[in-house]
């Protein structure tokens, strides 16, 4: 059997949880297969340090963990610069929050040759390899330029935005073209496959030979929506395991008089989260009833934190959660618990299961796996309602969770209010309906399904 590469930016050890999407699920795919995981160490060194460039190896389980440092000019203009200063915001449809510094793409360039450089010589002639994410785009390209004539797939965790979102970035016809020697590219959204098939017809004047094989630059790519999913055997186990319990059994106590909310997010501008906390707010003023009851906790762990961006968003959030509490606060009831620190993933079941309402309702996100935690954690004699933003790729899944468009703060204070007031047995239907959904197209369905479209594609095609 083939061994399985995956590469990304990100990586965890498996045998541990990690915080964020990307990780969470890759280790959890990887578990199963085995193989190897490629990628950023998570250490910046200063360049001409002893070591740099070193590639550390380590065993966890089944899985060989292969990983770089990334010296301090290169996680600049690679990670911070182009990936979190440029595609990930113009991806996220916010063009006004991008940084087209033209020194960024050189760093980025560079990371990504040098990604292939390391990989290059660990490769076996039938591995197969999977590429993850807007951080690595140019990597198949880099591979094939070496010489590489395996299946390689990609995976974008992220939106694709329209066609003309995209051609902002002064690289992106090359970005695009660079897709085209991966084997399959794969997507979070039907929609984002649409963007993409527009994208090429119109700027790289492909041909659509079906609705998911396009063929520009002599090479034919297959594209195609693979909406990940999380390990619901495993979540379910995390809920009954001690420290979740514990976590449950705490906040029921602390909460049996008030009805708990719940938002676990990065403080990242896509979630939407000074949305939220003014929605909130509306709720309180605009249903009285509410107030000494109604309680938000809102988890918002810190994320890229030198990226000027997520640094103004953190101060707005502040702002906002201060004003609420200052304005609706009693002396013994807060209505917003801000907490700006990661929560150990083995919590978070216990949390969400204690809520009445989840509330996860970002302006734009690739998939959004809180909204799938959130339901399988949950009792299904008495479960919570699940909020979801119809801009999350979720979204396109979930259609039984109560969905709102989080720019209208008002329209997501009635819904939120619809939550609180919802009555059980239309709360267990939707949430049976979630869970079956969420349970059939799992991570392991994700896995299964991209490497068994990958296996069916011409390798070089
Ligand atoms: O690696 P970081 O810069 O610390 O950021 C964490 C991850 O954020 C993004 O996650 C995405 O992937 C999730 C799983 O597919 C998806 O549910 C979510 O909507 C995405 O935002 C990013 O794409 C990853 O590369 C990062 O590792
Ligand atoms: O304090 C936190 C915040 C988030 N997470 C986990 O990080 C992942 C976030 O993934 P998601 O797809 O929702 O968003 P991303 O952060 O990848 O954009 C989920 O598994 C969360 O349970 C966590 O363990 N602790």
């Amino acid at each position: 059997m083939s061994r399985l590469v995956v590469v990304s930016n990100r990586i965890a050890d498996p045998r541990k949880t990690a915080a964020g999407g990307l990780a969470v699920a890759l280790g959890e795919a990887l578990k199963t297969t085995g193989g190897m995981w490629f990628g950023w160490s998570g250490t910046v060194v200063e360049a001409g340090t002893p070591g740099e460039g070193e590639m550390h190896t380590q065993q966890a389980g089944n899985v060989t963990l292969a990983t770089v440092d990334l010296c301090k000019e290169d996680h600049d203009s690679f990670y911070l610069g182009y990936s979190n200063g440029v595609l990930w915001p113009v991806f996220h449809y916010r063009l006004d929050l991008a940084d087209f510094d033209a020194g960024y793409i050189a760093g980025y360039r560079r990371v990504n040759q040098m990604f292939a450089k390391k990989l290059m010589p660990l490769l076996k002639p039938d591995d197969i390899i999977w590429v993850h994410d807007y951080h690595l785009i140019p990597l198949a390209a880099e591979l094939r330029a070496m010489g590489c004539t395996n299946r390689i797939g990609f995976f974008l965790h992220i939106p694709l935005p329209p066609p003309l979102i995209l051609a902002a970035i002064p690289q992106h016809e090359w970005l695009i073209r660079s897709l085209f020697a991966y084997d399959l590219v794969g997507f979070q959204a039907e929609a984002d496959v649409q963007h993409f098939a527009r994208y090429v017809g119109e700027e790289a004047g492909a041909e659509a030979l079906d609705p998911h094989h396009f063929r520009a630059f002599n090479r034919t790519v297959r594209a195609q929506a693979f909406p990940i999913g999380i390990d619901v055997n495993e979540f379910q186990a995390l809920t009954r395991a001690r420290e979740s319990m514990d976590m449950f059994e705490r906040m029921r106590e602390e909460y049996a008089r008030r009805r708990l909310l719940v938002g676990i997010d990065r403080l990242d501008y896509s979630k939407g989260l000074p949305h939220r906390i003014k929605a909130f707010r509306h709720l309180l003023t605009n249903y009285p009833e509410n107030r000494n009851s109604a309680t938000l906790i809102q988890i918002a762990s810190p994320s890229r934190e030198s990226v000027d961006a997520y640094a103004d968003i953190r101060q707005q959030l502040e702002g906002l959660c201060g004003a609420v509490n200052g304005d609706f606060g009693e002396l013994d009831w807060m209505p917003v618990r801000y907490i700006h620190r990661t929560v150990a993933r083995k919590r978070i079941p216990g949390l969400c299961r204690a809520a009445r309402v989840g509330l996860v309702t970002p302006l734009r996100d690739g998939m959004n796996l809180v909204a799938k935690e959130f339901v399988v954690a949950q009792d299904a004699a008495d479960p919570g309602v699940l909020v979801l933003s119809r801009f999350a790729g979720a979204a396109e899944q979930l259609k039984e969770a109560l969905l709102v468009n989080p720019y209208d703060t008002h329209g997501t204070a009635e819904v939120i209010q619809q939550a609180l007031q919802m009555p059980l047995e239309e709360r267990q239907r939707r949430h049976q309906k979630l869970l079956e959904r969420i349970r059939e197209f799992d991570v392991h369905w994700w896995r299964k399904a991209f490497l068994q479209a990958l296996s069916e594609t011409e390798p070089g095609g």
